[in-house]
């Protein structure tokens, strides 16, 4: 039963390579409607899990099910529920936002006609508070508007579950308060889990309902923020996860 109620879960997944263990036994959830942070130094192996969550690299062991369907035996299905953004999106530069999204869209096995696609683009661009840049060639875009058309081109196809790999690197300030209220509605009104790895602890603390920490590829704490924030107490976040990497 508990399986069904999980959007994402990770069960004891290892991956190595060579003699190097890069991730070692995770296992955790994200529930319905759930803002995950994902926590862990440089080199902690997030960017790797993230990986394997999407289906770009295989686990040597141990289960990635997404909205209960296991990503190893059913790979197409389990990413159709889900919209990844893993490295910087990567759009043509002379082409516009929307022209990106329309051959995007191709590859979205639920947009069969050009003008469901046409109709699901403009959605999007309207969901990112990009219509009104949408025929502008990428390469005009500032860092926070490309960021906003790769969550655009993240939704074309519904997913349940968004993940995002430290999507706020290089925002400005303004970029990161629209990223953040963009994630904050798409869980809100469409009900959108997400499942974000950044540094920023004080950020993430706005936005999280949940959190996973892991250090040289294991788990060092997950839980609730409540749980959190009140463990760390007077130290605040950053004084604590600061902690739990040294001892
Ligand atoms: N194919 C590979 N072979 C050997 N080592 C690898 C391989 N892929 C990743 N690594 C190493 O595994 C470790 C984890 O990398 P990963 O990119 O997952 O970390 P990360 O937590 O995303 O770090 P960052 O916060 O810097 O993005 C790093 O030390 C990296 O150099």
């Amino acid at each position: 039963m508990m399986r069904q109620e999980m959007i994402l879960e990770v069960g004891g997944v290892t991956k190595t390579a060579g003699r190097r263990t890069l991730v070692k036994e995770l296992s955790f959830g994200v529930r319905p409607g759930e803002v995950c942070g994902f926590v862990g130094p440089n080199g902690a192996g997030k960017t790797t899990l993230i990986r394997m969550i999407t289906g770009l690299i295989k686990p040597d062991s141990g289960q990635i099910r997404i909205d209960g369907v296991d990503v190893r035996q059913d790979r197409i299905a389990a990413l159709s529920r889900v919209g990844a953004i893993v490295e910087s999106p990567i759009f043509f530069p002379y082409m516009s936002g929307r022209g990106n999204l329309l051959n995007l869209a191709r590859l979205h096995g639920n947009l069969h006609t050009s003008a469901q696609r046409k109709a699901r683009v403009e959605e999007v661009l309207a969901i990112v508070d990009l219509s009104g840049r949408g025929s502008d060639k990428v390469k005009t875009y500032s860092l926070g508007m490309k960021q906003r058309l790769g969550i655009a081109q993240a939704l074309l196809g519904s997913p349940k579950l968004i993940i995002l790999d430290e999507p706020a690197n290089g925002l400005d300030p303004m970029g990161i308060r629209d990223l953040r209220n963009l994630i904050l509605k798409l869980r809100d009104e469409q009900g959108i889990s997400f499942f974000i790895s950044s540094h920023l602890l004080d950020e993430l603390q706005r936005i999280c309902s949940r959190f996973v920490i892991i250090k040289e590829g294991g788990m060092v704490w997950q839980g609730t923020s409540g749980e959190w924030v009140d463990i760390a107490g007077t130290r605040g976040l950053e004084e604590h996860f600061v902690e739990l990497m040294t001892r």
